[in-house]
């Protein structure tokens, strides 16, 4: 066990590297179960979810070996050997659900204990399932889900909402079915399209790749590939964030800034500013953060929405943004019932937010923030909290950096490089 101890007050400054796509390794990684070919995938980051995703893996029988490049790792599933995913990987991350439609589709079994994750509100299955169970998958569900099937047959979906992981595992399943599926209301943010990619460069059929609509023309056998994860742009995000909030100044390079339109917008809102050259981002230093009104000097909103709308895994940061910016905005996460139940510790640090029901938050800046001690509740709220420690007056220390560091890889020693004041140190 870990904490993070941050002296803040200081602007961060240089050049850092955007690691893969989180959202995408982990069911790209699961995706490696489709073929008993090797797939080699590139750009993956050093996380602990990776690190639970390969564990699982390595239990069914895969073989996972660390290429020599950083973020290369080859992973041949010749023979699977068990159906059970361990009940103390499965409860450790909410992504070992990625594995349900890849293991019915090669074996037609999985037993899957419940999967674990963030603590950001209920997170329902039922689309997961909903899904997989018109494809042909029988589901029982007693205490852990067991899906079992003889045969998965293509069929028209339309999914009750646009979930991500129920999208990524209704494609999984679909690729290896008889006949065509199509997906309607289907998810299809870059690590959607990230895994379509993967499968069809396995092989498989996948059109519509980055629109709601996928048609996907089963085929009888996947093989091996050479792929490459995207940037992780709720990172760069992250770090654009953290930047700002230190009047800092920072050159992130590999960040995939097409990912980022949206994101852009909504922190132009606060006054955030960057320059795109290629795939580089330039923050400027010493942006004057200020909220821009809506028309009539109206108090603007940003809220989130499924691709391509503002990232939910980002409303953390820009809620930490907002309490530097001059002025009041209205974040409307309408997406987690209890993202923004963390505000409480902004607010301990001095922010000025008015929590004013689990969904909404008006925060008028700036404030002045001093360091706290502070619990990081889910990997976006953490990176929210060193944000936040990094601009406030004084020392903070945060703990449970587990649920910060499955999602940002080094990122200490990444925040050390660009001058911050922190250390990662045992707890106790
Ligand atoms: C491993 C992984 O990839 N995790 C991501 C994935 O989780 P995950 O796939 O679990 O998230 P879902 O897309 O299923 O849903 C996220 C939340 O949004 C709600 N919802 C979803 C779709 C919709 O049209 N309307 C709606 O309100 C759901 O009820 C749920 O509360 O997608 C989430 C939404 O981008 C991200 O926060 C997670 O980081
Ligand atoms: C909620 C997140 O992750 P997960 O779905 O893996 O819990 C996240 O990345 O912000």
């Amino acid at each position: 066990m870990y904490k993070y101890v941050v002296e803040g007050g200081f602007p961060i400054k240089g050049t850092v590297k955007a690691s893969g796509n989180k959202n995408a390794a982990l069911p790209c990684i699961a995706a490696a179960l489709l073929t008993d070919e090797q797939v080699t995938l590139r750009n993956i980051p050093d996380i602990e979810d990776v690190d639970v995703m390969f564990q699982v893996l390595t239990r069914l029988g895969a073989a996972v070996i660390p290429g020599d490049s950083h973020g290369e790792y080859h992973i041949t599933a010749h023979d699977i050997k068990t159906s059970e995913i361990p009940v103390d990987l499965s409860r450790r991350i909410r992504a070992s659900i990625l594995f349900a439609g890849p293991m019915v589709a090669r074996t037609g079994k999985i037993i899957l204990p419940p999967p674990g994750g963030d603590v950001i509100g209920r997170r329902r299955l039922d689309t997961h399932f909903l899904a997989l169970e018109a494809l042909g998958a029988r589901v029982e569900v007693d205490g852990v889900f067991k899906l079992t099937s003889n045969r998965l047959v293509g069929v028209d979906l339309f999914l009750d909402e646009a979930s991500v992981t129920a999208t990524e595992n209704a494609i999984m399943a679909a690729v290896l079915a008889d006949g065509t599926t199509v997906i309607e209301n289907a998810a299809s943010e870059p690590h959607v399209q990230d895994l379509c990619n993967m499968l069809n460069a396995m092989g498989a059929g996948i059109s519509g790749i980055g629109s709601n609509i996928l048609t996907i023309r089963g085929v009888k056998k996947l093989g091996g590939t050479d792929f490459a994860i995207s940037a992780d742009f709720m990172e760069v995000g992250s770090f654009i964030g953290l930047a700002a909030v230190t009047r800092g100044e920072l050159t992130i390079t590999d960040a995939a800034p097409q990912h980022l339109k949206m994101v852009k917008l909504g922190m132009a809102k606060l006054g955030v500013h960057w320059e795109t050259e290629g795939s580089t981002i330039h923050v400027p230093k010493g942006q004057s953060l200020r909220v821009v009104p809506d028309l009539g000097g109206m108090i603007p909103k940003i809220d989130d929405a499924p691709w391509p709308g503002f990232p939910p895994d980002l409303m953390s940061i820009i809620i930490t943004l907002a309490t530097q910016a001059e002025g009041t905005v209205l974040i409307h996460e309408k997406m987690f019932e209890s993202r923004m139940f963390f505000v409480d510790k902004l607010i301990g640090m001095g922010a000025r937010i008015v929590l004013c029901d689990p969904h909404r938050a008006v925060i008028s800046g700036p404030a002045r923030l001093s360091g706290s001690e502070l619990v990081s509740p889910d990997v976006r709220a953490g990176m929210a909290m060193v944000i936040a420690a990094l601009a406030a007056e004084g020392q903070s220390i945060i703990q449970n950096v587990y649920q910060i560091e499955r999602g940002y890889e080094n990122l200490a020693s990444r925040l050390q490089s660009l001058g911050a004041n922190i250390q990662r140190l045992p707890t106790g």
